[in-house]
């Protein structure tokens, strides 16, 4: 049977992460093995050219799930008929700039890509937010969306989990496969909470495995939050190839399930749940199924989980205020 294409929309595509993400769409790794894609590129006019000749190299690796690449500097072009949305195209901070002035530079791509997904991409448009400030620019977008389910915007902590992976198991000694149920709590940045007080290795609880609260708090928590500055610092770049990696899994996962037992961590829209306020775009933890995903309800939040989550909240209330001051939402 010929499947039809699923039309993938990618924004920022002659960026870093563009580079390390499109040949694995096109590969097969953001959908499954046998679902041919459609890419449609969105870049800035000053993008144009070195995104055409990302889209020549595709072109030269014959991907046999490859249907067609359109690269165009109008959103509206770019999420006509779009199923899935990566926009990863963002403002950097800048020497000097304040929050206020990236959060505003920031509402000025994401609040017209929001309308443009809402007139154009299809009734099954499945958004992920990769551009930082990650969760307030998918507020921004799903805000400009009043026609597309909230719930289909959503904003990247999945590299935040995998990175809480693979501390963990570098802490234990355990393989990466062995670690479950952990999660990204709050925003994506330095004040998320990743916690292990749910989580499993091999099927123990891994706060009893590790029995250090001292490294949890010192080690674990701010090697995980300040990971991406770590990385800047050692590259002189921004993290691109895991921060790819991590937009697949995101959409792999929301599309193809969690597995049995296990959980995945998401910045979705709150429904209220565990005392984040309704509407913000936070990260929780979330079972997946059939493209659709539910937030894992009655865990019990203790002392120490609960003041580093309402810390997080804290910031995006306050990332929310501001880009409501700035009449963005
Ligand atoms: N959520 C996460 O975990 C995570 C991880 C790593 C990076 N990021 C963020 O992802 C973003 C992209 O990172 P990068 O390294 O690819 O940056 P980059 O600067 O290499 O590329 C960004 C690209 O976006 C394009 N762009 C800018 N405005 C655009 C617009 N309005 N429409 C379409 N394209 C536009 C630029 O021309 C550029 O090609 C940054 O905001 C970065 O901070 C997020
Ligand atoms: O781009 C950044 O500021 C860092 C990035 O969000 C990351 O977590 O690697």
């Amino acid at each position: 049977m010929t499947r039809t294409p699923v039309n993938v929309t990618v924004t920022g595509a002659a960026g870093q992460i563009g580079y390390a993400l499109l040949f694995r769409i096109a590969s097969g790794h953001l959908l499954g093995a046998d679902v041919p894609v459609k890419l449609s590129l969105l870049e800035i006019p000053q993008g144009l050219k070195a995104a055409e000749g990302t889209a020549m190299e595709l072109e030269d690796c014959a991907f046999p799930l490859l249907r067609g690449i359109d690269i165009t500097d109008d959103p509206n072009v770019a999420f006509d008929g779009a199923n899935v949305a990566l926009l990863v195209g963002a403002r950097p901070r800048t020497k000097g700039m304040e929050r206020g002035d990236l959060l505003s530079a920031n509402g000025g791509i994401f609040k017209p890509q929001g309308k443009a997904i809402n007139d154009n991409a299809a009734d099954d448009i499945k958004v992920l937010v990769v551009g930082n400030p990650a969760n307030t620019n998918a507020l921004i977008a799903q805000a400009a969306a009043p026609d597309v389910p909230a719930e289909r915007f959503t904003a990247m902590t999945r590299l935040d989990h995998n990175r809480a992976i693979s501390q963990l198991a570098k802490k234990t000694g355990a393989a990466v496969t062995d670690i479950k149920r952990l999660t990204i709590w709050g925003n994506h940045s330095a004040t998320q909470y990743p916690n292990i007080f749910h989580a499993e290795i091999a099927g123990k609880n891994a706060a009893e495995v590790v029995n250090d609260e001292k490294w949890l708090a010192d080690t674990f928590i701010p090697t995980v939050a300040k990971r991406g500055a770590a990385i800047i610092e050692a590259r002189g770049a921004s993290s691109a190839a895991s921060a790819a990696n991590a937009a697949l899994d995101h959409v792999y996962t929301w599309v193809n399930g969690t597995a049995e037992g296990d959980w995945t961590s998401m910045g979705i829209p709150s429904d209220g749940s565990y005392g984040v306020p309704e509407g913000l775009i936070s990260s929780f933890p979330v079972t997946t199924k059939d493209g659709k995903y539910e937030i894992v309800q009655g865990l019990d939040i203790n002392d120490f989980s609960r003041a580093r989550i309402d810390a997080s909240v804290k910031e995006l209330e306050e990332e929310r205020a501001a880009v409501r001051e700035l009449g963005l939402i």
